[in-house]
């Protein structure tokens, strides 16, 4: 049997173990610093077994997967080249930034491994084995990052195994042209949002409706900067160069609406938001993609334990068969939102009405949007 080790039990090392596991005849093993870590995903089906120890844990692996914060992935790579890894073992990574990882692993001698950069498009702000999820990277997008000289064959065999344990769209980029869309499109945001929350808790200190005023807008736009820090200090570390040159631009395009602001100019004000709205519009709905689950509708349910064996049981009782489902995480502290994907029109109408007629709210992508 084939061996996969997963180094770094998280939410993403925790949720990779899950799909290799469930959708995979490979034998999963973990390796975590922390041994109440692993204690945790042997418990819960996560991996089949787990190791503080490297040498121990990386020992006749046929592939090996780095889902440590980025900073921690360099380290670790040195550590691997340092032990006799199986000839012809796959490395790979999740780290959300790709630049510094691919070239520290190209300038390592002995590695004697074929090292492939990764990064599924697909998170959360939790942390943790006890959020990792198996259908995390359903449909997402995941990254490769090979470099030119990377043999084909090793890429191949890496894509074809994620594709079919994770239900992501593998797509392959350049390291640095990855952190320059994913810088723009993920750490810009993150920083933007993490000072929005400490400006704002900055005036509640001396005046507490700060706090208590702050609603759905604020919540939404938000959510991410309550993620694990480490990860993130460690994004912004590994990418200075793209983060910087992005935030000259954000600064500027702060100072232009500022400008709007200060010379009170109603029609710069407008088409500000207005270039806004039409591009927030257009951008492209992932679940409409290639791997697009046509037959789904969305759900208002309660946010109390059992709410998605209730719903699946309505369903099952009336012979109505879900093909996924999973639990949209975007509004903080109100009714969470069930995503249901069906397999043909006809089991989503039926499917629709039956819940509506047992008083659940249920609505389209489209509407889901507008919410
Ligand atoms: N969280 C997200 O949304 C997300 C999405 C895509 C990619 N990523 C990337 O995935 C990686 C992991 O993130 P996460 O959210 O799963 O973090 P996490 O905090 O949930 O998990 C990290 C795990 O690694 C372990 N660990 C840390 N340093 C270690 C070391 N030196 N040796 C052994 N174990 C160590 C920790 O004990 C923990 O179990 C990061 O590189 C992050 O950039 C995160
Ligand atoms: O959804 C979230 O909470 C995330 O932060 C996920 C997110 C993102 O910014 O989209 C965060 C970092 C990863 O590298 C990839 C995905």
């Amino acid at each position: 049997m084939k061996k996969a080790t997963v180094l770094g039990i998280g939410l993403i090392g925790g949720s990779l173990a899950l799909c290799l596991k469930k959708r995979t005849d490979l034998c999963v093993e973990g390796f975590d610093a922390s041994e109440t870590t692993l204690g945790l995903a042997e418990s819960a089906g996560v991996i089949d077994r787990g190791y503080t120890d490297l040498a121990q844990a990386v020992e006749g692996a046929d592939y090996l997967f780095l889902a440590v914060p980025v900073g921690a992935a360099t380290d670790l790579l040195d550590r691997l080249a340092e032990l006799p890894l199986k000839e012809g073992c796959i490395i790979s990574d999740v780290g959300s930034t790709k630049g510094q990882v691919v070239e520290h692993a190209a300038g390592l001698r002995n590695l004697g491994a074929i090292f492939i950069g990764g990064h599924p498009m697909a998170g959360s702000h939790q942390s943790g084995v006890q959020a990792a999820h198996p259908l995390l990277f359903e449909n997402a997008y995941y990254v490769l990052t090979p470099l030119p000289e990377t043999p084909l064959a090793e890429v191949q065999c890496l894509s074809r195994l994620l594709t079919e344990a994770t239900g992501a769209q593998l797509v392959i980029m350049a390291p640095d042209h990855h952190d320059r869309v994913v810088g723009a499109i993920s750490h810009l945001p993150h920083i933007v949002a993490s000072g929005l929350v400490n400006q704002v808790s900055r005036y509640n200190k001396s005046n507490e409706w700060f706090h208590r005023l702050a609603a759905g807008g604020f919540r939404d736009l938000t959510r991410v900067a309550a993620a694990h820090p480490v990860m993130w200090r460690d994004i912004l570390l590994s990418n200075r160069g793209a983060i910087l040159e992005l935030m000259d631009d954000w600064i500027r395009e702060m100072e232009e609406i500022k400008g709007a602001v200060a010379e009170a100019q109603p029609e710069e004000i407008e088409s500000f938001f207005a270039s806004a709205k039409r591009s927030r519009e257009q951008l492209p709905d992932r679940k409409r993609g290639v791997l697009a689950p046509h037959f789904e509708c969305y759900v208002d349910v309660p946010d109390h334990p059992g709410v998605i064996a209730t719903v699946a049981k309505l369903l099952g009782n009336n012979e109505i068969n879900i093909k996924n489902i999973g639990v949209m995480e975007n509004r903080e502290d109100r009714e969470g939102i069930l995503r249901l994907v069906f397999r043909s029109e006809e089991e989503l109408v039926r499917a629709r009405s039956c819940l509506r007629r047992e008083g659940y709210r249920v609505f389209d992508l489209e509407e889901k949007q507008q919410k």
